[in-house]
């Protein structure tokens, strides 16, 4: 297949204000990517774009072997899972997870077509196999935000999508939470049966060995993007953020020591 996943001069303009300008990537089956970029850089308006949320002012889009503009967005969606904030603000806080990891199926926020059988036997296995048994019988909202980043993306996993969007999956967790998230998402990306992984961080010790590649943004534009070991260098990264940032990589993890000066 040529183009599995590309972005072809793409660029995103609302309210007069060009918020993505002439994007080009390309990801390859069997990659995963991380996106870096300061606050507004146009992170997530990146990610709503190739889940097909957004539409493009400018430029092409194609997502799994498919080109917008001529397939069914609907059908598509159902073969990509989305765990993020956008997704997390509109789930109600009474909703039960089983039913919750259930309506990943649909791509719906709570059920309104009738499960199969088989259904909840699958949501209950991803539940265990996201370490979430323990807390299937509490509502949404009492849930702690590890419980629910776990849940979401037990969610996400239930329709076996080919592209799993992560946007900061790792915002508000402590560090063993967000450590155990983390390992969860290698073992994710390990597995046979392993999505198309695109994560956005804004922390380098989150991108784990399964993440191969990494694409930079400044201000709406593609600063680089290739290899993990071609991107993740203190040059390019102090140029993205606008400081003095020296990357250190041990053991396969990365992290980052940050200098001002002035
Ligand atoms: N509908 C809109 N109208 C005008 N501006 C918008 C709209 N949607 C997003 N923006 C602006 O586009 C820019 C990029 O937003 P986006 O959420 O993609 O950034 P981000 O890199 O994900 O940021 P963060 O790291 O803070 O989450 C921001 O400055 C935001 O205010």
């Amino acid at each position: 297949m040529d183009e599995w996943i590309s972005l072809n001069e793409v660029s995103f303009v609302r309210s007069r204000r060009t918020i993505l300008d002439g994007i080009d990537w390309n990801i390859s089956p069997g990659d995963n990517w991380v996106v870096l970029g300061a606050n507004g850089s146009g992170k997530t308006t990146l990610l709503r774009l190739l889940a097909g949320y957004l539409w493009p002012t400018q430029g092409r889009i194609t997502v799994l072997g498919e080109r917008f503009g001529q397939t069914d967005l609907r059908e598509l969606r159902m073969k990509i899972g989305w765990v993020g904030s956008f997704l997390e603000a509109q789930i109600p806080s009474g909703q039960a997870p089983l039913d919750l990891i259930v309506s990943g199926k649909f791509a719906s926020i709570g059920i309104f077509q009738t499960p199969a059988e088989d259904d909840y036997r699958k949501a209950r296995e991803l539940a265990k196999r996201l370490g979430c048994e323990r807390i299937i019988d509490l509502p949404y909202g009492v849930l702690s935000q590890g419980e629910k980043q776990r849940l979401l993306i037990a969610r996400a996993m239930i329709h076996r999508p080919q592209l799993l969007i992560l946007d900061e999956p790792c915002a508000g967790l402590d560090l063993v939470s967000r450590e155990q998230l983390l390992r969860t998402l290698q073992a994710l990306g390990e597995a046979p049966d392993a999505p198309c992984m695109v994560l956005v961080t804004h922390h380098l010790q989150e991108i784990m060995p399964a993440f191969t590649h990494v694409f930079l943004l400044k201000d709406g534009r593609r600063l680089a993007s290739g290899t993990k070991e071609e991107i993740l260098r203190s040059e390019l990264l102090s140029e993205t953020f606008g400081i003095a940032v020296e990357v250190v990589a041990e053991n396969g993890r990365y992290w980052t020591k940050v200098s001002f000066t002035g």
